[in-house]
């Protein structure tokens, strides 16, 4: 067998559980999957093409883990269904769940259709339930266990061209409070994570031309939000070290959502806010 992969955090985190990542064929399904089987977990992939699950399966193979592709689609119950009862039968339990498989395109409110925005809903709000009612039913109400959504930075701030998917992740986030609320007294958690723009191939279908990418970046660390930001959150709720946390929603956005209501730094004396070697307030 090969060497196991270093993980940031203990290897035996999340040992002796079993996790199901949606949409872990890319991007932040893809850094969950592979982090969380670092820690010892053995994982089920799940999302509509079975050929990138297969990619994610041997990477975490080749590290020496633990993978399992289940091929589906979120909006549709027979296939989640057909995924739950591969799950039990491969691994007779399932301790975790993330809800990351999501999408939508851009439009100006003005030209999203009905039928467009139910679309989107389905795809982000309904999705999710479905997934996670199947999982509820199946394993957690009789084991207890650990939910956490993907969402978005929207609940804290408008999203221009995306009011369908906004309206979406508000829906996710207010299910997962009131679940949280239901769902305590079977021993399951719920939780939220919400990125802040993230480099993934998703981005690179947006019409953004790349000279243009930079203006993306909002975050105050001076850097864009990468995948693996994402994974590590989602660890730290889902697994042991998030046990006593519920019906949170917790922004990984690297400050992109710190509005400022007036930037002195631009109106005043730049040159007051430049980079000093003391921090502490004092005279150089
Ligand atoms: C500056 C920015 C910073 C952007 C940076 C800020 C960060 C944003 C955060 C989000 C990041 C991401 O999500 S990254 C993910 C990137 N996105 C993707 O990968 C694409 C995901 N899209 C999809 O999966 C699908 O298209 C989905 C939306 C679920 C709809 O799929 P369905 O099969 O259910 O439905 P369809 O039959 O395709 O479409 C149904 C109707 O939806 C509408 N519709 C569907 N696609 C459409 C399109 N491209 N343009 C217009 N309208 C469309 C039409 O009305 C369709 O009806 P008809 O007209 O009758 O056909
Ligand atoms: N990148 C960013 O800046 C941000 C992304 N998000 C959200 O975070 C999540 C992950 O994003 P990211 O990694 O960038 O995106 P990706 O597009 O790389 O990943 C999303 C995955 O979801 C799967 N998926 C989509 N719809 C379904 C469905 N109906 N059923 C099953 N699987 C599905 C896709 O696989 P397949 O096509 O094979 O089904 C895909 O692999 C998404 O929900 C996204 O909308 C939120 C905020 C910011």
């Amino acid at each position: 067998m090969s060497e196991k992969k270093t993980s940031r955090y203990a290897p035996d985190l999340m040992a002796g559980q079993v996790a199901l990542v949606t949409g872990s064929g890319s991007g932040m399904g893809r850094a969950t999957a592979l982090e969380m089987a670092s820690c010892g977990a053995r994982l089920a992939l799940f999302a509509r093409r079975e050929e990138p699950l297969e990619e994610t399966a041997e990477m975490i193979r080749a590290a020496g883990g633990e993978a399992f592709v289940v091929p589906g689609d979120t909006r549709d119950e027979d296939s989640i269904e057909t995924a739950m009862g591969r799950i039990k039968e491969h691994y007779g339990q399932l301790d975790v769940l993330v809800n990351n498989a999501g999408g939508q395109y851009i439009a100006a409110a003005r030209d999203i259709t009905n039928k467009g925005f139910e679309a989107v809903i389905r795809n982000n709000l309904i999705g999710s339930w479905q997934m996670t009612r199947a999982a509820a039913d199946h394993f957690m109400y009789e084991n207890g266990g650990s939910v956490v959504f993907v969402t978005a930075i929207s609940g804290r701030t408008a999203l221009t061209g995306f009011t369908h998917t906004v309206a979406a992740r508000a829906g996710v986030t207010g299910m997962m409070k009131t679940l949280a609320a239901e769902w305590g007294e079977y021993g399951i958690r719920l939780n939220c994570v919400a990125p802040g723009t993230i480099k993934t191939e998703a981005l690179g279908r947006y019409p953004i031309p790349p000279e243009r990418w930079k203006q993306l970046n909002r975050s105050v660390l001076n850097r864009m939000g990468m995948a693996e930001d994402i994974a590590g959150t989602i660890i730290f709720l889902a697994s042991d070290l998030g046990n006593f946390i519920t019906g949170e929603d917790i922004y990984v956005d690297g400050g992109e959502t710190l509005h400022m209501g007036h930037d002195a730094r631009d109106m005043i004396n730049p040159d007051m806010f430049d980079k000093r070697e003391r921090g502490d307030g004092k005279d150089e």
